[in-house]
């Protein structure tokens, strides 16, 4: 299948949506798809639509796209599977995901990200697209088979040993320039090993009190500089992963501001945004996390790097994992947490409420720019018309409690248990079908 094919395939079915407001403005129009297009906007009858969705104004923006998920199959199904995580996805509001590289077998070459992107496509319910190994097995020693990921009917594009650093300086400038030759982007996990040796929690006052090994934030602040220097010196793609400190975001900011070459693009996680250190008080590993949880004055920083542009994107750092590996003492826990399905309500509560974000600004963030690192053409697109029906409802106003064990993850460790956060996403629509719709999804059955 190419690009411009439907991945989760066209409905050949009419959708009319009633009364929507594209990027939450203006007064409120119909908008009819057709066969996976959106064809019309402006008052519609109706009458010749196969389903209607009646939205009361609510605010529809481009399909979500998420750069960073651990959709943990092959090897990790316990904690989440490609069809658990793509429901969680499409529930969320995103109609493509990006699945990381650190499952097992680890997806270093052509066969297991082929794998993935297959089972995306049988599960029909987001785009699932698999991120390449840089290095073989996540060792750090040597390149993955990059090129035959690239090449493959996987279509690997972006790459990332997340959940490790390529902390190799040589590797990681052979991986940016050979990336280059196709328009690749290398996906960094930021944390210098040598600065972070045990680490469980953020450097600081808190971890000091409670024992914990610290992972200080200049472990990512200088693996960040050098790799940004490295893309300006190779010409190559960097997405920096889960920007995590104020300092970090102030080096992008000078950066941006003098680069002359090469491409960066940064992410920050919905939970950056909110948690800090704090949580630590509990000793509850559902707040272990890498990198950590830092301060307030880090999440202010991010929120304002956020608005700003300095860092361009959100993405989850969806983590499941499985009870026995949350459930215990807090140095033997995984670090990682749920977000699919938490990502748009944190960020109204952190950056729509306080004003900081528009609902345009909503779909850069989490939309536009994911969809333009990632180099999907057919998401993150312009609402309008003859533009493919990759779309997200919202209802920005309603309020939900947060239960692990009612998302649709296998894992249920949400750090926002029982938190009331604002904003539900009302419906989710796929290449024209409509993937989700009032916290269900539409069964694969269902589609013509
Ligand atoms: N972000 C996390 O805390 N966990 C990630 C990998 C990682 O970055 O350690 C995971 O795969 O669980």
């Amino acid at each position: 299948m190419t690009e411009n094919e439907h991945p989760t395939g066209a409905s050949g079915r009419r959708i009319l949506l009633r009364e929507v407001r594209p990027y939450g403005t203006g007064d409120p129009v119909d908008l009819l798809i057709d066969d996976g297009v959106v064809v019309g906007i402006g008052q519609h009858s109706g009458t010749d639509a196969d389903e209607i969705v009646h939205a009361g104004g609510a605010v529809l923006l481009p399909g979500f796209v998420d750069l960073h998920t651990h959709l943990r199959e092959p090897g990790g199904e316990d904690a989440e599977t490609v069809e658990s995580g793509s429901t969680a996805a499409a529930l969320g509001g995103y109609t493509a995901v990006l699945a990381m590289a650190n499952t097992d077998p680890v997806a270093d070459n052509a066969v297991v990200v082929e794998h993935v992107r297959r089972r995306g496509r049988e599960v029909g319910l987001v785009d699932v697209r698999p991120v390449g190994a840089v290095t073989a097995g996540l060792d750090g020693k040597r390149l993955a088979e990059i090129g035959s990921m690239a090449r493959s009917p996987a279509e690997v594009r972006v790459f990332s040993d997340d959940g490790h650093c390529v902390d190799d300086p040589l590797l990681m400038r052979r991986a940016l320039e050979y990336t280059r030759a196709f328009d690749g982007v290398v996906a960094q996990h930021a944390q210098d090993p040598r600065l972070t040796p045990g680490s469980q929690a953020h450097e600081g006052p808190n971890a000091a009190r409670l024992g914990l090994a610290g992972w200080p934030a200049a472990a990512e602040e200088s693996v960040v500089a050098r790799d940004c220097m490295l893309a300006e010196h190779t010409g190559g793609s960097l997405h920096v992963c889960h920007v995590s400190s104020a300092g970090t975001a102030d080096f992008l900011r000078w950066w941006r501001a003098r680069s002359t070459a090469g491409s960066v693009s940064a992410e920050v996680t919905p939970h950056h945004l909110l948690l800090t250190d704090e949580l630590l008080e509990t000793y509850d590993p559902l707040y272990k996390v890498n990198p950590p949880l830092r301060t307030d004055e880090d999440v202010h920083a991010l929120r304002t790097a956020l608005a700003e542009g300095v860092v361009d994107c959100v993405a989850t750092d969806h983590a499941p994992h499985a009870d026995q590996d949350k459930d215990c003492e807090w140095s033997a826990a995984r670090p990682g947490m749920l977000g699919l399905q938490t990502a748009l309500s944190v960020l109204v509560r952190t950056m729509v409420r306080p004003g900081l974000l528009d609902w345009r600004g909503v779909a850069r963030v989490l939309s536009e720019t994911p969809a333009r690192v990632a180099g999907l053409s057919r998401q993150g697109r312009p609402i309008g018309v003859g533009e493919p029906a990759n779309l997200t409802l919202v209802d920005p106003d309603t309020e939900w409690t947060v239960r692990g064990a009612e998302l649709a993850s296998t894992a249920v460790n949400t750090p926002f248990e029982g938190m009331v956060l604002p904003g539900r996403v009302l419906a989710t629509i796929s290449e024209g079908r409509i993937t989700a719709r009032d916290g269900k999804v539409e069964p694969i059955g269902g589609r013509s």
